[in-house]
C-alpha cells in the first residue's frame, strides 16, 4: 500500500498526481550563516515520476546538493512543500557521494551490506543480497578486499551498490562520477544504465556533464544561479536503452548544445553573483 510523505512548511498532504513519485512546491532552503542569512534553494517546483530517471544542472553553489538533502529528509524545507509517495515497507531514499563514502575498515561485501546490516535483515539473506549487487555492479572476486586496494572506479561501484542493495525507491546521487577519470566515468554511466535499465527505479542525478545528463537522464532539469529554482526543464528524446555511442550523434550534439544556451546564462548570472 502507498504511503505519502511530507516533507513541509504547511498541511495537509494532496493527493498524489498519476504517477507521481516526487513533487516539490514552492521548496526552499535559507541557512543562517554566520550574521548572514543564505538562501541557497528555490522557490522550486518539481514533479518526478515514478521510475524516471531526472538529472539536475545547474551552476556551482545553485542549490542542487541542498535540494537533495532535502529530498532525503536531512533538511526540512524553510518554505514550501516536498510530497513523496512511498510504498510501505521499503528504504525510501538512499544516496551517493562523488567521495564514494565507503568505510575503509570493511571489506567490499561488508560495505555493501552495511545498509542491510542497519535494517538488522538476517546475515545469510543481506550477504546474498550484498552478493547479488556485487556481481551486477562488476565487483565479483573483490568481494574479501578492502577499499585501499581498489582504483577510484572500483570504490564508486561499491557506493553505488551499497546504495542500490537497500533498494531504495528514490536513489539521489550527487555528482558520483565527479572524482574518476574520464574513462572511467564514461564505464561507471554505462554500468549505471545497466543496473538501472534493470528495474527502473527513480533517480535524481546531479552532475555539471551536460553529456553524462543527456546520455543517462529521461529529462534534464536546468536549475539558475542560486537560490536554484528550474529555469528548463527537458526531455530527452533518444530511446533506451541506451550506450555510449550515443554521444556520437548529430542529435545528441545539438541537444547538448540547446541545454547549454540555456545553462550558460546561468552560469554568467552565478559568476556575476561571485559564487564561483
Ligand atoms: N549548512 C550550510 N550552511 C550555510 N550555507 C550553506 C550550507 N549548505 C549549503 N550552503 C550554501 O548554500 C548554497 C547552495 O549550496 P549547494 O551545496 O546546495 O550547491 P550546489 O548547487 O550543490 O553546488 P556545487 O555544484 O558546487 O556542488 C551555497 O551558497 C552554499 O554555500
Amino acid at each position: 500500500m502507498d504511503t505519502q510523505t511530507r516533507h513541509a512548511t504547511s498541511a495537509p498532504p494532496p493527493t498524489a498526481p498519476t504517477n507521481a513519485k516526487l513533487l516539490a512546491s514552492g521548496v526552499e532552503r535559507q541557512f543562517i550563516s554566520g550574521k548572514h542569512r543564505v538562501h541557497a534553494l528555490g522557490p522550486l517546483d518539481l514533479r518526478v515520476a515514478d521510475g524516471e530517471f531526472v538529472c539536475l544542472v545547474g551552476p556551482s553553489g545553485c542549490g542542487k546538493s541542498t535540494f537533495l538533502r532535502v529530498v532525503n529528509g536531512l533538511l526540512p524545507p524553510t518554505a514550501g512543500t516536498l510530497d513523496l509517495w512511498l510504498d510501505e515497507g521499503r528504504a525510501a531514499t538512499s544516496m551517493v557521494f562523488q567521495d564514494y563514502g565507503v568505510l575503509p575498515w570493511k571489506t567490499v561485501l561488508a560495505n555493501v551490506r552495511f545498509g542491510l546490516d542497519m535494517a538488522k535483515v538476517p546475515r545469510r539473506e543481506a550477504n546474498e543480497r550484498a552478493m547479488d549487487w556485487i556481481r551486477r555492479i562488476g565487483l565479483n572476486g573483490f568481494e574479501k578486499a578492502y577499499p585501499a586496494t581498489l582504483s577510484g572506479g572500483m570504490r564508486q561501484r561499491v557506493s553505488i551498490a551499497r546504495a542500490l542493495a537497500v533498494q531504495p525507491q528514490i536513489l539521489l546521487m550527487d555528482e558520483p562520477f565527479a572524482a574518476v577519470d574520464a574513462q572511467m566515468r564514461v564505464v561507471l554511466q554505462e554500468v549505471l544504465l545497466k543496473v538501472w535499465e534493470e528495474d527502473r527505479r527513480t533517480v535524481i542525478f546531479v552532475t555539471h556533464s551536460l553529456e553524462e545528463a543527456l546520455v543517462l537522464g529521461d529529462r534534464v532539469v536546468v536549475v539558475s544561479a542560486r537560490p536554484g529554482r528550474v529555469v528548463s526543464d527537458i526531455t530527452v528524446p533518444f530511446g533506451r536503452p541506451r550506450s555510449s555511442d550515443l554521444r556520437r550523434t548529430p542529435e545528441f550534439s545539438a541537444l547538448q548544445q540547446n541545454v547549454w544556451d540555456v545553462l550558460r546564462d546561468e552560469v554568467q548570472a552565478s559568476l556575476a553573483a561571485g559564487e564561483e
